[in-house]
């Protein structure tokens, strides 16, 4: 990462802390954006502010802690007020792509149990369609290779996914499979299409769940609002 797009993280990651209210129980993303929002969230918590967090990583759990943010689990606080994610890709209809970090199954289990999801990423990751970041699949590992080959047959290639020459496995015990697409003309129908073949435990297709997009620009942070959504 350049140092310019860290300052942008960094920018955006602490921008998101300003929508956080005094006593709110929050859903703490997972990525390097979020790093710098927990790192800030840590600051103002140290300062008075009584807030909970439930993490969606065990690496996010991980800063939490160092940060001094308190935690609770999603079973504890079952509704949270605010969740703040970052994301791969962002499309012009917040249709996101998450999971390059692996962590798509624990962030869209505690973004969905949000009143309100604001995402934050540097504008590299706003795109007009979804697909050049190869689509995160997280699947189960028994008889992985019937069910990646049932997802190559959705016109992608799915490669399963690495790190260090070992097989990468999942806060859940699974595998990824990265795919992919020349490009992803229809969000909903292909994590539909996913979602229906055995084996497949969660797309990082977010599709209709973020409220609001905090951009890391040169200048600054952009505010995105989605029509037909008020603060
Ligand atoms: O989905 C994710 C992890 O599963 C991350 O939010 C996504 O990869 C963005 O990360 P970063 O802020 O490091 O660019």
């Amino acid at each position: 990462m350049s140092g310019n797009a860290d300052l942008r993280k960094k920018a955006v990651g602490e921008k998101a802390v300003e929508y956080v209210k005094d006593g709110m129980v929050l859903g703490l993303g997972s990525g390097s954006t979020v790093y710098w929002m927990l790192k800030k969230l840590g600051e103002r918590v140290n300062e008075g502010l009584t807030i909970k967090g439930v993490p969606s990583s065990l690496r996010t759990e991980g800063w939490a802690n160092e940060f001094g943010v308190p935690l609770v689990t999603l079973s504890e606080a079952r509704r949270l007020d605010l969740a703040i994610d970052g994301a791969d890709e962002v499309d012009p209809d917040f249709n996101l792509t998450k999971g390059g970090g692996g962590s798509l199954l624990r962030e869209k289990l505690v973004n969905n149990a949000a009143n309100r999801l604001i995402i934050v990423v540097d504008e590299s990751k706003l795109v007009q369609r979804l697909g050049a970041f190869p689509l995160p699949v997280e699947i189960v590992p028994f008889g992985w290779e019937n069910t990646a080959a049932k997802i190559a047959k959705l016109q992608c290639l799915p490669k399963l996914r690495k790190k260090d020459n070992e097989i990468f496995v999942t806060n859940n015990g699974n595998y990824i499979v990265d795919c992919e697409f020349s490009e992803i003309t229809d969000p909903v129908g292909l994590h539909q299409s996913l979602k229906m073949i055995l084996g497949v435990v969660e797309t990082g297709l977010f599709i209709d769940m973020a409220d609001l997009v905090l951009v890391g620009e040169e200048d600054g942070v952009r505010v995105l609002e989605k029509e037909g959504k008020s603060e």
